[in-house]
């Protein structure tokens, strides 16, 4: 088992490029099958949610050609099967698109219902409840979904929660149902644009993604693409919110600013100094943090896949900050881990009182989830002395890299797997 051994003390200063958004990326992957055409596809993130997807959709006979880390070519004219076994997909949460997208271009399909991290309940209700509506036939069988229809036909969707998966879902189903779909209460991250925008490059036509409503003008078939998916507004927050913790200076590249307003907004309100360009955001930390309060919402309120960073951030802040967790009920277990390094907190609900400290001491800690096991590894960063990350498995489905890009802004962590390796980082940073 992969472990990061960090010793903490180091303020991250420097740039760092940030990679295609991972949760772009696995809609677009699936929704890459729905054309015969061979689609070309740039700017993938390389982390393990996307290599299984992949592999996934290989087994069910789309052409996956690997062109180098961040570029594949997919031609889903081979697909003969629509039906994913859990084996594949436990590790995932995103292979539900594969439900919209073989329901859509082959009008059936059978997907083991998807895993993902374990922050809370995650019901699937409104994105059956959309394919229901245009026609579908959906049951739940032995752990899988089995939808199966004649025809798709346009319909008026209304969601009853704001729903970035079933958004995309239904929307790539709708895309080639007869007719229109008009989908509202739609979510209205970037990433749902960014899937909208790739299935327009197909030929489809969507119109709204980014709004409430979004509407869909069914078409008989969809065409190769080229496209480069937007970059990752949560992998940027990171590096943000560690510049941040550390008191360093950090400029993040290859970014949508637009996409960062909230988590930017945060950064100020804590006494962060942040300047924007075009497509950088540079953060830097001088004096002591300030306590805030902070509400996870749909875009563009402040993401929950940010909730973690921003934890470990006012763990460390002057005076008493509150975070309230609107989304996913089970995302605070990093708190009782961060309490291991002297982080003081209180949950009560769906909302988390912390108290700031002056400083974390090194302790070992378990990555519980993937934002959470960023945060902890932030909070090594911070921490005096020697921390140990274990589970990092949860990182990796969604950090590229992220031990070699924290080295490259001056972080003393190494990924580890043995005892030998971890004594061998104590000897050289002592
Ligand atoms: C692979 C992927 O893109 N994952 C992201 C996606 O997850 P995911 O697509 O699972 O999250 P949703 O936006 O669907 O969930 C939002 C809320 O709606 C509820 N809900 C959702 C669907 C449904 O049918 N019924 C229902 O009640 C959920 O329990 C949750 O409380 O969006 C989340 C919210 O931004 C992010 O944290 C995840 O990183
Ligand atoms: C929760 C996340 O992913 P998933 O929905 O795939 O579990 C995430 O990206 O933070």
């Amino acid at each position: 088992m992969e472990q990061y051994i960090i010793k903490g003390g180091t303020p991250l200063v420097g740039e760092v490029v940030i990679g295609g958004a991972k949760n772009a990326a696995l809609a677009i992957l699936a929704a890459a099958i729905m054309t015969d055409e061979t689609v070309h596809i740039d700017n993938l993130p390389d982390v393990n949610d996307i290599n299984v997807l992949l592999e996934a959709m290989e087994g069910i006979g789309a052409q996956i050609k690997r062109i180098d880390r961040h570029t594949v070519q997919i031609s889903g004219g081979a697909v003969h099967d629509f039906n994913i076994d859990y084996d594949y997909i436990k590790k995932i949460r995103a292979s539900y698109y594969l439900l919209g997208a073989l329901l859509g271009k082959y009008k059936h399909a059978e997907v083991a219902l998807p895993g993902g991290c374990n922050i809370g309940s995650r019901p699937i209700d409104q994105h059956l409840k959309g394919f229901r509506a245009l026609g579908a036939e959906v049951e739940i069988e032995h752990g899988k979904i089995l939808a199966d229809a004649d025809r798709l036909v346009g319909s008026h969707i209304y969601f009853d929660v704001v729903s970035v998966g079933a958004t995309i879902n239904v929307m790539m189903a709708a895309s080639m149902a007869e007719g229109m779909t008009i989908l509202e209460n739609v979510a209205k991250e970037p990433h749902v644009v960014d899937v909208a925008n790739f299935l327009n490059s197909m030929g489809a036509n969507i119109r709204g993604a980014g709004t409430d409503v979004i509407k869909i003008k069914g078409v008989s078939r969809l065409h190769g693409a080229e496209y480069s998916i937007i970059p990752d507004q949560i992998e940027a927050g990171t590096f943000m919110f560690g510049a941040a913790v550390t008191k360093g200076d950090v400029t993040v590249l290859n970014v949508i600013p637009k996409h960062l307003e909230a988590t930017i907004a945060k950064l100020v309100e804590i006494g962060c100094e942040v300047e924007e360009f075009d497509d950088a955001v540079r953060v830097v930390s001088k004096g002591k943090l300030r306590h805030t309060q902070v509400k996870t919402l749909p875009y563009p309120g402040f993401p929950t896949d940010m909730q973690p960073q921003m934890g470990v951030a006012l763990a460390l802040c002057e005076g008493t900050s509150t975070i309230t967790e609107s989304i996913f009920e089970n995302r605070f277990k990093y708190l009782d881990e961060l309490a291991r390094m002297g982080a003081v907190s209180k949950i009560e609900g769906n909302s988390a009182t912390i108290e700031g400290v002056e400083r974390f001491s090194g302790a070992r800690v378990s990555a519980p989830d993937l934002r959470a096991g960023a945060a902890l590894v932030l909070a090594g960063l911070a921490a005096d002395g020697i921390t140990i990350v274990d589970d990092i498995v949860y990182i990796q489905r969604g950090y590229e890299r992220f031990e070699e890009k924290l080295r490259e802004l001056g972080a003393e962590i190494e990924k580890v797997s043995s005892e030998k390796e971890i004594q061998k980082f104590k000897l050289k940073v002592s």
